[in-house]
């Protein structure tokens, strides 16, 4: 059973991100029991013992990051992600998009403001892939010529030429297409927020492979601010600034970078979520590349020596017991450069692009 934590418990508090700054999601203390007959309100130290699908959540997430939540099947995800833009409305506790509690905002007008993708897709099936890309700027009332351009833009950042796809129906898209597509018109508007459930899942694993590239660099040039819900612990590592991994109920067991939630799970949870899996015995199955490096200071003197032959994981060891965050590379036996947590990061997301997921490790 998932560790669970008392609302009250120092650890909790800890790692509820309410008071970040420079949120443009946050929730504060938020309650969701689809129960009618649960009780409409709760005080934040009357925790039920069970039956909630989301309970006293609290956590933010900040101005461009792609934020991944992760969890075992049933544990809240998408009852959150969907209280995000209130397909859900929460039973008790506040949401505030850019400070703004969203209770307050109409839910048609926040839904322009927030794009949603899901994996079933939900294109319009009687309209072309132009006309489904173009819905919301033709809401926002933008001219014919300027949805036009923007819908052409968009297919071309997804992998879709325009010239080829922008007349057919759904029908006559593959699966992957479809999706394309269904991320491309939830980015038409410019929306400052993105929230997505599963977005690739339908897509076979090499396109999706592409589709998570492309949305990487869509996400970095538009500089949107991302919630995405995966079941793919590789995928939230890969894609992912921070990963919220959840539990029954949407407790929070761990709120932290990729990296961080890989190497020291903050409790069995997480640990029976990430520990177990791929990505750990990928730490086994790559080293760093020098050209990663960063060059030696003087305040390396004194950092532990790591072959440069080594694997992820034995720099990863030698990293968290170095005092200063960073362990110099040896090779032949002389210093190549220094490795640090981004370092070692770049090294597994190389690892994880060039591995293939029905491979050796899988
Ligand atoms: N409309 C609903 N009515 C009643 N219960 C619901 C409803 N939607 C979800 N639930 C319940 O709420 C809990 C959380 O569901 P949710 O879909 O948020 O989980 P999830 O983590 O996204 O799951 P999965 O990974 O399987 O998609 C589950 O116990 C689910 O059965």
């Amino acid at each position: 059973m998932a560790a669970t934590h008392a609302p009250d418990a120092p650890r909790d508090r800890a790692r509820t991100a309410g008071d970040d700054d420079g949120a443009v999601i946050r929730f504060d203390h938020v309650h969701k029991a689809y129960d009618e007959s649960a009780p409409a309100r709760r005080g934040r130290d009357d925790r039920p013992a069970t039956g909630a699908a989301v309970d006293d959540l609290s956590f933010s997430v900040r101005r461009g990051e792609l934020l991944a939540v992760v969890g075992p099947s049933g544990c809240g995800k998408s009852t959150t992600l969907r209280m995000a833009n209130r397909l859900v409305e929460p039973t008790s506790g506040r949401i505030f998009l850019d400070g703004e509690d969203v209770t307050q905002v109409d839910p048609v007008a926040l839904r322009r403001r927030i794009g949603y993708v899901i994996q079933e897709v939900g294109l319009f099936p009687h309209r072309t892939v132009g006309q489904n890309v173009g819905t919301v700027p033709r809401l926002l009332g933008w001219d014919r010529a300027r949805t036009t351009a923007r819908t052409a833009e968009l297919l071309g950042l997804v992998g879709l030429d325009p010239a080829r796809y922008a007349r057919r129906y759904p029908h006559q898209l593959s699966g992957g297409e479809r999706q394309r597509v269904g991320v491309a018109r939830a980015l038409a508007g410019g929306p400052p927020v993105l929230l997505m459930d599963e977005p690739f899942g339908a897509v076979d694993p090499v396109g999706r492979r592409r589709l998570q590239n492309e949305f990487l660099r869509v996400h970095r040039e538009l500089g949107t601010t991302v919630m995405l819900v995966t079941h793919d612990v590789d995928e939230a590592v890969r894609l992912a600034d921070r990963v919220l991994v959840l539990s029954r109920g949407a407790h929070v067991e761990q709120l932290a970078g990729p990296l961080e939630v890989v190497a020291r799970p903050a409790s069995p949870a997480v640990a029976d979520l990430v520990g177990g899996g791929r990505t750990t015995r990928l730490l086994g199955l790559g080293g760093l590349d020098r050209r990663d490096l960063w060059p030696l200071t003087a305040a390396d003197a004194d950092a532990p020596r790591v072959p440069l032959t080594a694997d992820l994981g034995e720099v990863l060891a030698e990293l968290v017991g170095a005092p200063a965050g960073r362990v110099v590379l040896t090779d032949g036996g002389r210093d190549a450069g220094a490795a640090d947590a981004t370092v070692l990061l770049t090294g597994l997301r190389r690892l994880v692009d060039h591995t293939p997921r029905d491979g050796a490790v899988a």
